[in-house]
This record gives C-alpha cells, structure tokens and sequence, in this order.
C-alpha cells in the first residue's frame, strides 16, 4: 500500500473540511470534497490508511461493495485512495484529534494528540468504531518494531523469514495463510485448542503444512539488535520450546475506543453519534458518516456508510457557502 509522509504542520494547517479517520468512509469523503473543489485534510490515528479493513482484515475478499463483484480488502483500499489523491488531500497519519472548539468565526479548530492545530471551516468524523490499539503481546514487548508486530502491512518484507504468528481469530489465520507461501516458515501459537476463526481458514491451515502449536503461549522474545527467538510453553510440557523467530505477529485483535472524541459534545447513543439526515451532529459544523453514526435503521455496512459521506461532505459545502448548490453535479461531467 502506498505510504504517504504525514507534512509537519506544528504551525497549524487550515483547511475546508478536515475528516477524522482514514478508513474506508473518510477516504471516499476526502474524493467526495475534493470533487466539489474543497481543500481536504484527513487525520488518522493510526500510521495507514484503510480503518478496520486495514487493521483487522486486508487479505478478505470484500464481497459487498457496488459494482466490484469481489476485491482484496487491500485492494479496495488502495483503490480508495488512488480516488482521493485525485483531488490531492492531505494526509495527518499516525495523529489521533483529541480536542475540538469554534472560533468566533464560526470556524472549527481540531487539536491532535501531538499539540498539532488544524483550523477547517467543517469537520466530517468518519472514526468508525474509535480508534483502535492492539492488544499488546504480554512478552517481548522491547522488541515492538524490531520484529515483533501487530499489523502485517506488507507480507512481501516477511519473504524467508521465520515468523511466529500468535493468536486464534481470523486475523492470525489470514496472516498465516498469506505468509506461508512467502515465509521460510511460518509457525501460529494459540492459547486454546479451538479457533474463533472461519472453519475454512482453519481447514486451510492445517492442510499447507505450517507449523500449529496449541494450548501454548509465547512467554518470552530473545534476541539481539533484532529478534532471534521466541521461548514457547505448551501445556503439559516440561521444557520450553525456543523457536527460530526472525518476526512475531502478534494478531491478538485490537481495543477500540471513541476516547476523545466522546468528550466533544455530540450526542451519543452509547458508542455511536447521533445525525439527522444531513449527516449533521448536535454539534455546528461538525458531521459524521460511516459506523460511527446513529440514527434509526442504521446498517453499518460500508456502501451505507459512502453514502452517508456524500450526503455529509455536500451538507457541509453548502454550509460553507451557502450560495453552492447542495447537489455536487455528476461525475461524468467533469473533466478528467
Ligand atoms: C472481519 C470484518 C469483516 C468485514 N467485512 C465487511 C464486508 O464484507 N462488507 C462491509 O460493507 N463491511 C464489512 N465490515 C465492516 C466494515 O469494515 C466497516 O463498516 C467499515 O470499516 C467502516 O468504515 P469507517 O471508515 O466508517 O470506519 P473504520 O474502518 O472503523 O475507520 C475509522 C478510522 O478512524 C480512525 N479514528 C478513530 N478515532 C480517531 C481519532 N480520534 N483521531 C484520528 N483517527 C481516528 C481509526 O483509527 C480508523 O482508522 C467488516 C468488518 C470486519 C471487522
């Protein structure tokens, strides 16, 4: 996936519309506003785009979305932003917005967690279910970016390598399944003897010939500059096994929290925000769209939450500029 180097802005950046959360939702947003000619922030507290789908499920196929009959969840993320960057956003990765306030002209002003300003004349929230932190592995945690990982954004840097995948949902099987062809070897250490993973990955699993090791815990991680080996205890067994270890995946899920943003006086309906049908919050110049939004009948499905994103990005616009028309002019019109 593409990375994109986050500006320094410790000056502050001032922007139309800034949208909190590069997930799937916010990405089509940031194509959404800058089709309308608006200039586009997205903030992200974690270090790629992509959300949920990023973290918790980029080797899925996505079945779901209109017209793409079936693509990678990867795959539809990179097509995303290639969409966005259309429109040249600008991307604030790895800075989690934590405070909120209005200007007395009306304008909104979004603090992120590094003290970092952004000053936007509307803020779209598309933060899914809050931002989310790996549940951290109880060993070995010093060697956090020297081996050990929580995420796999890149399987092509784990080629003949010796990886330990650790866990038992579907992350840890996906990752094992698309590292087995790449890696020297690849060996999953989970905990208890059943997986909560789809029976399908789990046949997968055992049948390509990787290394599974149940009713077992990694209890340390050893090494040098870099990770070496990763000390195994099996219920039942006297000996510690040492395996090679040149990575350890760490796919123990994640813990989502809508942390901050909770704080910025939008009404809540327990862990969502509640909108009207203009994708407005209880809060002036503040709108949301995707699995973060609340209202009756709400389906969080993604072509639910593209939609709302529209209806909130062009909400927005004519908030702006009351003299723009709300309806954005078809697609096919534009100019290339
Ligand atoms: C295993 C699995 C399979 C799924 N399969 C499908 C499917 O087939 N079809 C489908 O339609 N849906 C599917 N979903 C659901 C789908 O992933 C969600 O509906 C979608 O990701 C919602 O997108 P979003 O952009 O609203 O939020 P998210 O994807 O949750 O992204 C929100 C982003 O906001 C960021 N964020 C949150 N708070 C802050 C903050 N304060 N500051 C900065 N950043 C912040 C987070 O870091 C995150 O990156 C699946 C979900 C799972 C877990």
């Amino acid at each position: 996936m593409t990375e994109t180097v986050a500006p320094d802005i410790r000056a502050g950046i001032s922007t139309d519309i800034l949208i909190v959360g590069a997930g799937p939702v916010g990405l089509y947003g940031a194509y959404c506003a800058g089709f309308r000619g608006l200039r586009t922030v997205l903030v992200d507290a974690l270090p790629e785009c992509g959300g949920q789908i990023t973290a918790l499920y980029p080797e899925k196929q996505i079945r779901d979305i209109a017209a793409v009959p079936t693509a990678r969840g990867r795959d539809v993320v990179a097509a995303l932003k290639d969409q966005a960057d259309a429109f040249g956003p600008t991307y604030l990765l790895g800075r989690q917005a934590v405070g909120l306030a209005h200007t007395p002209a009306g304008r909104v002003r979004v603090t992120l967690a590094d003290g970092a300003v952004v000053d936007t004349g509307a803020v779209v929230v598309t933060a899914g279910i809050g931002t989310f932190s790996p549940r951290t592995l109880p060993a070995g945690e010093e060697f956090l970016g020297r081996g050990l990982s929580y995420f796999v954004p890149a399987p092509e840097e784990y080629t003949d390598l010796d990886v330990v995948i650790v866990g038992g949902g579907d992350s840890a099987l996906d990752w094992l399944l698309a590292l087995h062809p790449i890696a020297r070897s690849v060996t999953l250490v989970h905990r208890r003897s059943g997986f909560r993973a789809h029976a399908a990955s789990i046949r997968e699993a055992y049948e390509c010939g990787a290394t599974i090791i149940t009713d077992a815990q990694v209890t340390a991680l050893t090494g040098d500059s870099r990770l070496r080996e990763a000390q195994v205890r099996v219920d039942g067994e006297d000996q510690v096994r040492v395996l090679k270890a040149d990575a350890v995946v760490a796919a123990l899920g994640f813990l989502s929290n809508l942390g901050p943003l909770a704080e910025w006086g939008v009404e809540l309906d327990r862990r969502t925000i509640v909108v009207d049908t203009r994708m407005r919050t209880t809060v002036d110049r503040v709108y949301a769209a995707g699995d973060v939004t609340a209202y009756p009948g709400k389906v969080k499905l993604m072509s639910v939450g593209f939609g709302e994103v529209a209806t909130a990005v062009n909400n927005a616009a004519v908030a702006l500029d009351p003299a723009l028309s709300l309806f954005p002019g078809h697609s096919t019109e534009a100019s290339a």
